[in-house]
């Protein structure tokens, strides 16, 4: 029994059992008045409310923006410093990604999870240090030279090195799980596009790659530090213990790599005096006439740049290839549109050497349905489900939701996709023809709806390099080869900040021939 001594009042440890109770219903009860959201649980916040099983987290976070009229508060235990809004407003979004710009940066919170392997590099900076990569990102990817180039190259993976592995799958009659294939596939591609360097991932031995595995590892671990709370990493990461000491090892790895090819391009610059016939990123940064920039500055860019453009867009062709399994009759329509393509080329061009179908830069834009078909899958699964800023001063949304200063806002772009009041009633159906006209014109969304490249100052840089990738693999691959999703597999997204497919996507690979191939 408690007792204040020297006063009358006594006071057992069932009332202070009692008062909890009533405290917990007090605000149990209040909650409920206050907010649309879901339950907010005294000390564990939303954390109780949010499913165990992972295969529905997803779906009841599209149930529980709907039912809260799209934003809904949310706040983490205890400690966490974890609270601010989820919201699927496109007004939301545009005022966050646009109008107020300024005060939505990535901010502290998750600069700190990122740095040690990103350290200043573009997807890891604000204000200055982000608006002065950005401008040099956007001229050279968009440089004429820049874009031949990594056609070239990837043009070359595709024919040399994927379609090889396929053709192997193919004659085997055996299964290969796609997405593993395409994430290499990626990760090689955007190596030669930043680094001039193919760390060899798509080998036909399929090899793991230490410099692809610490960089997948180190990737991993940086988004460990989202899921506890700072006063466990920070000491873990002090006295080098557990997941931290493997993160310090892995991104050791990661830039012992890139400083090497760094170092290595300054010395050939060096020793030949111009790097005129390499067209990446680092070389041409390097010999940038107007700026001159640290080894340091280089390896940040180039890695963050790996992060940005390494697994999206295979993440995107995975659903993509599972889709249209599922929509027969989307593939003919993709299958009739290349067709169409191959009939118009010259006989000359008809012959292609060793098997499979280059395509020309102007052959993928003439490809208006297939675009529709990827960016409708994109859509249902965005390759980056979810989006967050951090709130520099307190604000008000469009909507009238208060932000404190500190808050975090997640934009749910899965959650966009599903929702009747931005897509219509057939929002949840995949339909590619949502995005053509009738005389057969694309018509692209605004940014703010159709949120899954980001939008407004910090659109994505590579859209254009991820289209053409995805388009190129799908079509080369689809002129030659039927895909077939094994039979009883289940496609269920995994949770985490890019959208792969939780069991991979086996398949079995089948020889066709298209008319207008030789
Ligand atoms: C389907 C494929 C892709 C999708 C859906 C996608 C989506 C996105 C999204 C949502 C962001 C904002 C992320 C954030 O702020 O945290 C972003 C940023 C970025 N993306 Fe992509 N991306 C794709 C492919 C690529 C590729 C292939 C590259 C490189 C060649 C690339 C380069 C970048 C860069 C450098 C940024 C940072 C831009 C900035 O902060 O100013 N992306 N992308």
């Amino acid at each position: 029994m408690l007792a204040f001594s020297g006063s009358c009042l006594r006071i057992s440890s069932w009332d202070v059992v009692f008062a909890c109770v009533v405290f917990f219903l007090c605000s149990c009860v209040f909650d409920r008045l206050t907010n649309k959201g879901p339950m907010l649980w005294p000390v564990l916040g939303i954390m109780p409310s949010i499913p165990l099983w992972q295969d529905h987290v997803y779906e009841w976070s599209v149930h529980a923006l709907k039912k809260a009229g799209g934003t809904f508060h949310f706040r983490g235990a205890w400690f966490g410093k974890m609270y601010g809004i989820v919201t699927v407003d496109p007004a939301n979004v545009e005022y966050m990604l646009k109008t107020n710009f300024g005060n939505y940066p990535k901010g502290k919170y998750y600069r700190e999870r990122f740095v040690d392997l990103l350290g200043d590099g573009i997807f890891n900076a604000d204000d200055e240090l982000w608006k002065e990569q950005r401008r040099v990102a956007t001229s050279e990817m968009h440089s004429a030279r820049f874009v031949r180039h990594s056609f070239g190259s990837m043009q070359e993976l595709v024919h040399d090195k994927l379609m090889k592995i396929l053709e192997k799958t193919a004659e085997s009659c055996g299964v290969i799980d796609l997405q593993d294939i395409l994430l290499r596939f990626t990760f090689d591609n955007i190596c030669c596009a930043a680094f001039g360097v193919n760390p060899g991932c798509l080998s036909p031995e399929l090899h793991r790659v230490p410099f692809a595995k610490a960089f997948e590892e180190s990737t991993e671990l940086s988004l460990f530090r989202f899921l506890v709370p700072p006063y466990i990493w920070k000491p873990m990461r002090a006295l080098g213990l557990g997941t931290e000491k493997r993160l310090k090892e892995a991104v050791q790895i990661v830039h012992h790599f890139a400083n090497k090819t760094v170092s290595d391009r300054r010395s050939k610059l060096k020793r030949l005096g111009s790097l005129n016939d390499s067209s990446d990123l680092l070389s041409r940064l390097m010999e940038n006439k107007t700026y001159c920039f640290s080894d340091m500055y280089l390896r940040d860019f180039c890695i963050s740049f790996i992060l940005a453009g390494r697994d999206t867009s295979s993440v995107a062709l995975v659903w993509f290839f599972w889709l249209i399994h599922k929509h027969p009759h989307v593939e003919h329509r993709i299958l009739c549109e290349i067709t169409n393509v191959l009939s118009r080329r010259t006989e000359e061009e008809t012959r292609t050497p060793g098997g499979g179908v280059p395509f020309k830069a102007q052959e993928l834009n003439e490809m208006v349905y297939l675009h529709a078909a990827l960016t409708e899958s994109l859509r249902l699964y965005p390759a980056v489900p979810i989006e967050m800023k951090e709130v520099r001063e307190d604000d008000v949304m469009p909507d009238g939701t208060r932000l404190r200063k500190g808050a975090r806002v997640f934009c749910s772009l899965h959650g966009m996709g599903r929702m009747e009041e931005i897509w219509g009633k057939d929002c949840e159906e995949f339909l590619p023809e949502r995005w053509i006209t009738e005389e057969g014109r694309f018509v692209s969304e605004s940014q703010f709806k159709y949120a899954v490249f980001n939008a407004g100052p910090r659109l994505c840089v590579g859209k254009r390099f991820a289209y053409t990738q995805m388009k190129m693999v799908a079509a080369t691959v689809l002129a030659s080869y039927q895909v077939r999703v094994a039979e009883g597999h289940v496609a269920a997204p995994k949770v985490t900040t890019t959208l792969y497919m939780r069991y991979g996507l086996p398949v079995t690979i089948h020889s066709r021939k298209l008319g207008g191939q030789s």
